[in-house]
């Protein structure tokens, strides 16, 4: 496994666009996000204005759904199949992969299958907009956890306003004008976003190392940018694009977010922001057990254009050094392409 290096993931602090009328402060802070974007891919935000009272009550509600015996929470099973991708997924039933794993020469079948040898041991809750009917919500009934949709539905709509007020961030500091500048406000789709809910159940140590289960496996997210909120057990590592096969860990801090770039804003402009591959394996060990890892919670929330927005290389973005290097696509096109194997392949229940 690639050398992890000491954490250093630059901070930026977006305070000045939840509260001020300072142009100045917000466009400084626009400039550093536009700049780390560039050079990493990701970036830490404090100042993204989700209180920490509202993100205390997201993760315990997650701890309650998690902690619900398996037949409760699957009577809200996500579909065999990989949309729409919402409802309960169990442990082992999602594969993770990377965009390199899907190798056109291999048959369908045997690739899922084969990616599905080393499992992720993880169980997850897709949430999407209300009024999204081509991916409706896929709830448990209400006597199973009783405000957990009234809770979600708010939390929803608390995340896509932060991600509103990050693009906003972006397009001051990208500097784009007409019909580039309005391109990036689309990149937030309101109603084709996702909020995921995930538990990474504690695990042997052994069965990480010896690659008999997974965490979360390298992969870049597909969309606009993630917000990802994590709690305090570690094991997140993103690559830093400097130094490929180098991975940095992204220590938990608390009143901090997570973004990570996506594959739709990376090839929007060209690679001038490179989607960030990340991973979630083993946590430090900790001195109550060196051979069990902690059970892991975190909140990913993915920012994604409309489907049927098409990725096509900005101008701005594009020069005889710098050439198109995408074919244009939708997102739609995208996310079909590369979900393919993620679900419908056998996925019975896995344990440690
Ligand atoms: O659990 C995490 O911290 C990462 C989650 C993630 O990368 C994803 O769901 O795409
Ligand atoms: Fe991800």
């Amino acid at each position: 496994m690639a050398p992890i290096s000491e954490p250093n993931i630059p901070t930026v602090d977006l305070s000045a666009f939840v509260t001020a009328t300072n142009e100045a402060a917000k466009q400084e802070a626009a400039d550093k996000l536009v700049q780390v974007c560039h050079r990493l891919g990701f970036v830490a935000i404090t100042g993204h204005g989700i209180s920490k009272a509202l993100l205390a009550e997201a993760f315990a509600w997650s701890k309650k759904l998690f902690d619900l015996p398996l037949e409760e929470k699957m009577k809200a099973p996500h579909p065999v199949e990989a949309t729409p991708h919402r409802g309960y997924s169990h442990p082992g039933k999602e594969k993770v992969y990377g965009y390199d794993d899907l190798n056109e020469k291999e048959v369908n079948d045997s690739k899922g299958q084969s990616l599905r040898k080393i499992p992720d041991f993880k169980e997850s809750y897709e949430i999407g907009s209300e009024d999204n009917p081509e991916e409706p919500n896929i709830w448990l009934p209400e006597e199973v956890l009783p405000g957990y949709r009234e809770f979600m539905v708010k939390f929803y709509w608390e995340l896509n306003e932060a991600a509103t007020r990050i693009l906003n961030a972006f397009a001051m500091g990208m500097k784009l004008e007409g019909e580039e500048a309005d391109m990036i406000m689309k990149l937030n789709s309101l109603h084709s976003n996702q909020l995921r809910l995930l538990h990474y159940p504690e695990v042997p140590r052994e069965a990480i190392e010896n690659q008999e289960l997974a965490r979360m496996p390298a992969h870049t997210d597909w969309g606009s940018f993630t917000l990802l909120f994590q709690d305090d057990c570690g094991g997140l590592e993103l690559e830093d694009p400097q130094n490929r096969g180098t991975y940095l860990a992204a220590k938990p801090t608390e009143g901090t977010v997570l973004l990570n770039i996506g594959d739709f804003f990376m090839r929007l402009t060209n690679d001038f922001f490179v989607s960030a591959t990340h991973r979630v394996t083993l946590p430090p060990p900790t001195s109550s057990s060196t051979t069990t890892t902690k059970p892991r919670y975190s909140i990913p929330y993915f920012v994604s254009p409309p489907m049927s927005l098409i990725a096509k290389a900005l101008p701005t973005y594009v020069s005889e050094e710098k050439p198109v290097k995408y074919e244009a696509c939708s997102f739609a096109e995208y996310a079909a392409h590369i979900s393919k194997y993620q679900y419908g392949g056998p996925a019975k229940e896995v344990t440690a």
